[in-house]
């Protein structure tokens, strides 16, 4: 008998029957306060667990005593309680690699259009208001030659840097709390404290993971550091920003503008003020939202999760230390 797993998002059909040759399939929408009692119940059998999106916590864990292996179709798992996974020796699997480029211009695509007003500019033109030569109040700042800033400097700022130093000829700053030799070496990339890199940067970009350590890293006190010309771009993990604090920022002008992929809630409160703040971009955390990149993530986690249940897990392992017991 195949082994029973759970899917919780749905699949393309080539990467559903890939699973489908390996295991026997109980799939829901999503994990969701409607469906989580069927959930938990399916979960009794379940040997492994893939799909993205919802907490997979102690008491989700405790419904699924036959659990082996966890996919995750993100590269961020701060959803997951790895500690007891670990506990549990169960591995968790998530995609990194695959999503890195594609995250890295929607990035990019934060910076020129807050710079350049590119959305603002666009719908002033759907509501006909161009009906002359433009002037000042059309214009937006340069980005060619300007500072970033990069806050977490791993995969996707690294991906970043490569953008802002060849293709605009960009200053690169970063924050981390190791030397990134690659960043130095190959995009000019200077190590620097935050204070340091607030107050120098004319984009600060955000990358961070979501962990006890990283929350709220901009608040208030970071915001006042930065330029009152710089704009903040977010596409880490919402709740690495004080959201209250940069409304307040934005509002009484201590920065310029944000690009934001990502907030502390979402899908983002139809009351929430940022909607209403001209000099905010905001997108609905599509940074790895592209058909290819969603597919090979899923791909990905596809074969993440066979591997984690064959016991064949060369990479991708989140817990490595469950590898070895
Ligand atoms: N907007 C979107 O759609 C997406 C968002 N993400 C988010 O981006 C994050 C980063 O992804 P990757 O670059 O692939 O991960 P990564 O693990 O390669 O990079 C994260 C970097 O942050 C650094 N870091 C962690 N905690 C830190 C701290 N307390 N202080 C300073 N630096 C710290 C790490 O050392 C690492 O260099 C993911 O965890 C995820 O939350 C990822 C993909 C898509
Ligand atoms: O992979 C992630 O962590 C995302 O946020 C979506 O791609």
């Amino acid at each position: 008998m195949k082994p029973s797993i759970v899917l919780y998002k749905k699949l393309p059909a080539d990467l559903h029957q890939r699973l489908e040759q390996h295991f026997s399939i109980v799939e829901f929408e999503g994990i969701t306060e409607e469906n989580r009692t069927k959930v938990f119940n399916a979960l009794q059998q379940a040997e492994g667990l893939i799909g993205s999106g919802g907490a997979v916590n102690k008491e989700l864990l405790d419904h699924a005593p036959r659990l082996r292996g966890v996919s995750t179709i993100s590269v961020g798992y701060d959803n997951f309680d790895v500690d007891e996974l670990t506990r549990r020796d169960i591995p968790l699997m998530h995609t990194p690699t695959v999503l890195t480029e594609t995250v890295a211009d929607t990035v990019m695509a934060l910076v020129l259009s807050t710079a350049r007003r590119v959305v603002n500019v666009a719908e002033r033109v759907k509501a006909g208001e161009w009906n002359s030569n433009i002037g000042a109040d059309w214009f937006g700042v340069d980005v060619h030659h300007k500072t970033i800033g990069i806050i977490g400097m791993g995969r996707i700022g690294l991906a970043v840097a490569q953008r802002a130093h060849f293709g605009f000829n960009m200053p690169v700053l970063y924050n981390a709390r190791s030397q990134h030799k690659a960043a130095e070496e190959r995009f000019g990339a200077k190590k620097c404290e935050l204070d340091e890199l607030l107050a120098k940067s004319d984009f600060v970009c955000v990358l961070l993971p979501l962990t006890e350590q990283t929350f709220h890293t901009i608040g208030k006190e970071q915001l006042a550091k930065m330029k009152s010309s710089a704009i903040l771009i977010s596409a880490g993990r919402g709740p690495v920003i004080d959201e209250k604090a940069l409304i307040a920022a934005l509002k009484e002008g201590t920065i310029h503008a944000a690009g934001m992929d990502v907030f502390e809630t979402e899908p983002l409160p139809k009351d929430s003020p940022l909607l209403s703040l001209p000099n905010v971009v905001a997108l609905p955390h599509i940074g790895s939202a592209t058909h290819e990149t969603r597919y090979g993530m899923a791909a990905c986690a596809v074969d993440n999760l066979i591997a984690a249940l064959t016991g064949e897990i060369k990479e991708n392992c989140v817990n490595p230390q469950v590898l070895k017991k």
